[in-house]
């Protein structure tokens, strides 16, 4: 069965060192803890298996564990799996789905026979730096569950030019003597680099970690690396100097060009700060907001509240698709990080929508218990939570709000179940539950759920 485990979000580094958007870390079959025979084998730089695959990588590297099987078969695999899981939803008598639709695949749906196998489709790019034998910094993917670390020239899943960006900036660091962390000794200064490339936009973002904030030629470093693409606009510095799986550590700084970057979804315009969520496949995104967006059929009037709203996205997108149809609606967003709330509120100025929203940064469940003792009045309400998925205390407090309808939006189809049900027992009927392949090639699938309260 697909597993759950979300491939290619939050700010990870591919394989050992993925990390979720709420900054844990985690990695393949779990979170692989730092064993010194991996580095040990790192430094004697063994040789990967080659494949003669789509990608010669593909062995070594088991990012794209599916890559060598055709497209159809993937979303096929997908659809059974998603249908298993889901039965038990399907089966009550809340529920008007009785059989999933096809999943939205990239270029086709399941059932639609050969469809093109996807590249190129992800925007946003990591890599861990490590020092090789003679002090050099090295970088690549992490081998399936360590931390040895494999060279990739290039990688087909990837916004062309992305992985010779990263490549370019551990050369760059080379020549500057700005030495690669080590995991084991934990001495040196860089640690990874974050990419993420604009797919409307010829706009990025770069954000080089590291172990500590002062670092000689840091500054020379960003402004060789904004000269190897003209794409990247934004060289951020995020200091992490803990020992720690995660990538992240609490303070960015900009260090060389604009404070973010700009992207489009949907005809909206997005400001990304360097930290901030923000989806990595932008094509499967817009659908997947388009979804929900039809799910929550709002009507003039209405207020919509945006839960786990990132940068105000899904929220701002469906404001803006309302005041197309000539419907004005009110837009409450709540989100923890407080740099995805700044992001959201620049968004609703740059879309002309500041007057008829309200964001606010906390914690979500928090944030909901407090609107359901002072009544506030939600129309629609949109949850998007992280892989854990949403709390019992924010459910029962959304159910006593009674919203018109919810979508649910997961990356976490596991989790999601279980709180469907819950929304269900609520008195909430299920009335579309859609499937979107965001990470193709990988095990992994997005959903969007929609409910509406029973009268
Ligand atoms: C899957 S992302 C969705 C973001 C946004 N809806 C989008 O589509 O870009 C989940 C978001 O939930 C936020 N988050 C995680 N835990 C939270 C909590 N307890 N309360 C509020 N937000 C939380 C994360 O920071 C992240 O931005």
């Amino acid at each position: 069965m697909p597993s759950t485990k979300h491939p290619h979000n939050g700010s990870g580094a591919r394989h050992a060192s993925r990390k979720p958007a709420d900054g844990r870390a985690r990695g393949r079959g779990g979170n692989p803890k730092h064993r010194p025979g991996n580095h040990a084998a790192q430094k004697n730089s063994t040789p990967c298996p080659q494949s003669d695959g789509p990608c010669p990588l593909m062995r070594a590297c088991g990012g794209c564990e599916w890559l060598g099987l055709p497209y159809r078969k993937q979303l096929a695999r997908k659809q059974t799996a998603m249908q298993e899981l889901f039965q038990p939803v399907l089966d009550s008598s809340r529920s008007d789905v009785r059989e999933l639709e096809p999943i939205f695949g990239m270029g086709g749906r399941a059932g639609d026979g050969k469809i093109a196998s996807p590249r190129a489709f992800r925007h946003k790019a990591a890599t861990p730096f490590a020092p090789g034998e003679h002090g050099e910094v090295r970088c690549g993917f992490f081998a399936r569950g360590t931390h040895r670390i494999i060279e990739v020239p290039n990688c087909i899943v990837e916004a062309p030019g992305a992985r010779e960006i990263l490549n370019g900036v551990a050369r760059i660091a080379q020549e500057l003597d700005i030495p690669a962390y080590d995991e084991d000794s934990h001495q040196g200064i860089l640690r990874y680099a974050v990419l993420r490339l604009g797919w409307k936009t010829d706009q990025g973002v770069l954000t080089l970690v590291t172990s500590r904030r002062d670092v000689p030629h840091l500054d020379e470093l960003a402004l060789r690396a904004m000269q190897l693409d003209p794409r990247i606009t934004c060289v951020a510095q995020n200091i992490n100097p803990r020992v720690t799986n995660a990538i992240l550590g609490g303070e960015t700084r900009v260090i060389a060009g604009s404070p973010s970057m700009r992207d489009k979804l949907l005809g909206c315009t997005f400001e990304i700060s360097p930290t901030a969520f923000y989806q990595t496949n932008p094509q499967q995104t817009e659908l997947l907001y388009q979804l929900a967006i039809d799910g929550m059929a709002l009507t003039e009037g209405d207020v919509l509240m945006d839960a786990y709203c990132g940068s105000g996205t899904i929220g701002l997108c469906a404001a803006a698709d309302a005041r197309e149809r000539g419907a004005s609606i009110s837009l409450l967003g709540v989100e923890r990080n407080a740099a995805g709330i700044i992001d959201a509120k620049a968004n609703a100025e740059l879309n002309g929508l500041a007057n008829s929203c309200e964001f606010v940064a906390k914690d979500a469940t928090e944030f909901m218990l407090e609107a359901a003792r002072e009544e506030r009045r939600i129309d629609v309400l949109s949850i998007d939570p992280p892989r854990a998925g949403s709390t019992p205390e924010f459910l029962d407090a959304a159910i006593s709000l009674a919203p018109r309808r919810i979508t649910y939006i997961s990356c976490n189809p596991q989790t999601q179940c279980r709180d469907l049900q819950h929304l269900m027992q609520g008195g909430y009927h299920l009335e579309r539950l859609a499937l979107v392949d965001m990470f193709p090639h990988t095990t992994h699938v997005e959903t969007v759920a929609v409910l509406r309260r029973e009268q």
